[in-house]
Order: C-alpha cells, then sequence, then structure tokens
C-alpha cells in the first residue's frame, strides 16, 4: 500500500517559489510565486502561451524547471525523483486538455489505469467497482464503461476524464480549460459537477481557463499570470479593482461584463 502523503498543519497544498522555466531563449516564468489554499478553487488565466500549462506541469513534476521550488502536500517536488513523491503522486489527480485518455482501452478500462499503476494489489474486481463509482460520480450513464474514448461526444470524453482524476480519491484536483470545446449549458454542468465534488470530497482544484463564467460561478480565487510572473491573486471583486492593463481589460471586455451580468443575475445554469 502506498503512504500517502499528510500536510503537515498550516501549511498550504501547492507552494511555488521563484519558478523559472525557459525553452532555449524564451523565457516562459521568471520567478514566479503562487500559493494554493486548502479547500478553494483556483482559477488560473493569462492570455495563451503565458504559461498556464507548463506551471501545471511544473507542479506535478512533469516540467523539470530551471530554478525555483515547487511543495506539493509539504513535499518538495522539483528535483526529486518522482518514485521518490509516489505518496504525493497518488493524491492528485489530473485532466489533462482533451482529456488526454487512452484511445484503445475502455472508459472503465481507464479509470482503472492509475489504480493499477498505484495499488497493483487491489483486487481485479473491486478496482472494476472502483472504476464504476468514479464513472458515476462524474455523471456519465452507466453504459458509458463499456464505451471506447472515439464513441464519446466532447463533454462525455471530459468527464471520463474526470472519472480517471478522481480514481485515487486524491486531495488535489488539476484540470486544464476543462470547459473548452462545451456548449454553454455542457460547460455550466461541468462547472457545477466540479464544485460539487470540491464541497463533498473536500478537494483543492487548481484550475486553468479561459472561461470567464467559470471563474465567476465556482472559483474562490483567480490568478492571473502576465509578465512571465502571477501578477495578481485574489477574489474578482479583488481583481476588479487591479489597474494591471491585461486584468482590466480581461474582466472588463465585453466577454467579462456579459459573464459578470450573468453571474450578477444569477442565470448560468446552477439550478438543476
Ligand atoms: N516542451 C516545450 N518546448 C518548447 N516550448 C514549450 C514547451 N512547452 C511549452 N512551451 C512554450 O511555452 C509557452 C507557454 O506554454 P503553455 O502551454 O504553458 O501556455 P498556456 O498559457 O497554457 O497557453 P494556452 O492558453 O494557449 O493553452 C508557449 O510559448 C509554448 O509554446
Amino acid at each position: 500500500m502506498v503512504p500517502r502523503a499528510i500536510l503537515p498543519e498550516g501549511e498550504a497544498p501547492i507552494v511555488v517559489k521563484g519558478l523559472v522555466n525557459r525553452f532555449g531563449d524564451f523565457t516562459v516564468h521568471d520567478g514566479l510565486d503562487l500559493t494554493v489554499n486548502s479547500g478553494e478553487i483556483i482559477g488560473v488565466v493569462g492570455g495563451s502561451g503565458t504559461g498556464k500549462s507548463v506551471l501545471m506541469r511544473s507542479i506535478i513534476g512533469l516540467q523539470e524547471p530551471k530554478a525555483g521550488d515547487v511543495h506539493v502536500l509539504g513535499r518538495e517536488i522539483t528535483g526529486v525523483d518522482p518514485d521518490e513523491n509516489i505518496g504525493v503522486r497518488c493524491q492528485w489527480g489530473v485532466l489533462f486538455q482533451g482529456g488526454a485518455l487512452f484511445s484503445t482501452l475502455t472508459v472503465g478500462e481507464n479509470v482503472e489505469v492509475p489504480l493499477k499503476q498505484f495499488y497493483p494489489e487491489i483486487d481485479p474486481s473491486l478496482r472494476r467497482d472502483i472504476a464504476r463509482y468514479k464513472v458515476q460520480m462524474s455523471g456519465l450513464p452507466e453504459d458509458a464503461i463499456a464505451k471506447f474514448p472515439s464513441e464519446l461526444s466532447g463533454g462525455m470524453k471530459k468527464r471520463a476524464g474526470l472519472a480517471r482524476a478522481l480514481a485515487l480519491d486524491p486531495k488535489l484536483l488539476f484540470l486544464d480549460e476543462p470547459t473548452a470545446g462545451l456548449d454553454p449549458i455542457g460547460a455550466a454542468k461541468f462547472d457545477r459537477l466540479t464544485k460539487e465534488l470540491k464541497e463533498t470530497l473536500g478537494l483543492t482544484v487548481f484550475l486553468i481557463t479561459h472561461d470567464l463564467d467559470t471563474l465567476y460561478e465556482i472559483c474562490d480565487r483567480v490568478a492571473v499570470i502576465a509578465d512571465k510572473q502571477v501578477i495578481a491573486v485574489g477574489t474578482i471583486p479583488e481583481l476588479l479593482e487591479s489597474e494591471h492593463p491585461w486584468i482590466h481589460d480581461y474582466f472588463n471586455g465585453p466577454r467579462g461584463r456579459a459573464a459578470r451580468d450573468t453571474h450578477d443575475r444569477g442565470e448560468m445554469g446552477f439550478h438543476g
């Protein structure tokens, strides 16, 4: 059995300090700091190519930064062999852009992959039961478990990816643009599911998004990446006070205003 890392009392579950990421001559992050608090949904926004996905990859150990420290659940991630961090890695679930499902496996088999990887001792029939439960939790119909990714709609693929991300009962959930490509009703339902899961499972959620409705509806705080750093972190009312041009234009442009109006009128699909 994998010994699961336990967050030391009073520590934040994700702490990034002085992060530097560079590809050739191109610097993506230059001294980026970010602290994610327990039990919050933090929305991560920024223009295209500002390094949101690279930040997520650095936090989950898929990108080795040039400098800086990343601590997850109190454990150092940067420069540490992934095998040594197995007790942390089994505590996060990741929904990559597009779902990243294995195309030759059914939905159920996809969900079983992390269970097999981290808990090979689990009995196959129990593993199948756990996978079925996670598929249900993700709001997929029961028959989806036997389907291949090619047989699923875009929204169903995201839910299947979410089911796999939840397979190990994680404390942390990473979502990379979960509502991209979904119609507005599907996106609102996915947002509601994310919020419900956060509340019922006590998750901390790191959510990369371009979707202003998502920010307004479910994010406790928003971190803004620009100029190779996190230039601001706060609630939306706090960010609305910002004079930084990108933040100002983002929240006060036509889409930002539309999302705010919709939120103020309580019109998003949070009613069933
Ligand atoms: N493995 C890599 N090799 C070279 N360049 C990379 C690599 N990964 C990312 N980059 C570059 O780093 C920059 C940041 O990429 P990233 O995917 O993090 O952006 P993003 O903010 O998530 O963008 P988007 O909102 O468009 O998804 C981009 O210019 C990208 O081309």
